[in-house]
């Protein structure tokens, strides 16, 4: 089962949830983690859009485990601790929508090529390869938790005014002619303060960015369709 497979069951579901979150809690930030993001975020966007609730910088995909996958395969493969490397993760969260900017990773490593392609492929892979080891017993459940709880924390911190809080998140964007696009937000007050840019990408992450880019316009797109027809 891929995300997308998921997209039948959870959309009603995702569409229930936020219907319910318009009414009783309309100023809650929403961090959405339900598959596949790609699609439940813009129902989310246009259930509150028909309840008069929307407010883009409240609305969020949760995109974290990316990260910490693509941190955790570059730390083993650089050989430093994990705990020190920073790489973002852009794009969406399914496949190649998942494209992590390894030549923007700290601390700095002399990979090869080769090497790169392959953190790429394992990181975009790394859900279906949790989902298929289960068997359709469920998907990451305890690495999930850790992204969520990393991700909620910064929100709440975000809240609480603490300055300079990043991370990557799927958002409403203007970072690429896609409508919703994940890269690093910054967090504050109001939920999303700064969409960030991309920065530099090497010519691998170029391309890559214009593969994905179809793929993720279609998921959005169905999400959209599902929610307003
Ligand atoms: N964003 C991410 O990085 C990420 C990572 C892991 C899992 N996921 C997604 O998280 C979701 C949950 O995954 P899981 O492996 O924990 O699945 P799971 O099947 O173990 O758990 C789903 C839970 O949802 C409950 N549920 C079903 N219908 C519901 C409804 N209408 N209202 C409220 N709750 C309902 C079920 O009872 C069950 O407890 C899936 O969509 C999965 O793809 C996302
Ligand atoms: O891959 C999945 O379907 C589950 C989840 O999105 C994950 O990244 O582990």
């Amino acid at each position: 089962m891929t995300r997308d497979d998921l997209f039948n069951i959870n959309a009603g579901i995702v569409k229930g949830l936020c219907e319910a979150i318009a009414k009783h809690c309309p100023k809650a930030l929403v961090n959405m983690i339900s598959n596949p993001v790609n699609s439940t975020v813009p129902i989310a966007a246009e259930i509150f859009k028909k309840a008069g609730t929307y407010d883009p910088k409240r609305l969020f995909g949760v995109t974290t485990l990316d990260v910490v996958r693509a941190k955790t395969f570059y730390a083993g493969k650089a050989m430093v601790p994990v705990a020190e490397v920073n790489v973002p993760v852009v794009g969406g969260h399914a496949g190649i929508t998942i494209l992590p900017l390894f030549s923007q990773a700290t601390p700095k490593a002399n990979l090869s090529d080769e090497e790169l392609t392959a953190l790429t492929k394992r990181t975009q892979d790394g859900g279906t390869e949790v989902v298929e080891a289960k068997a359709g017993k469920g998907s990451a459940t305890l690495s999930m938790a850790y992204a969520g709880a990393i991700f909620a924390d910064a929100c709440l911190k975000g809240l609480n005014g603490v300055p300079d809080v990043i991370e990557c998140s799927f958002v409403q964007s203007t970072v690429t002619e896609l409508p919703f696009f994940a890269s690093k937000v910054r967090l504050g007050k109001n939920g999303v303060e700064e969409v960030l840019g991309l920065g530099p990408l090497s010519d691998y992450e170029k391309e890559g960015l214009e593969k994905l880019k179809p793929e993720l316009l279609s998921s959005i797109e169905k999400g959209i369709k599902f929610a307003t027809q």
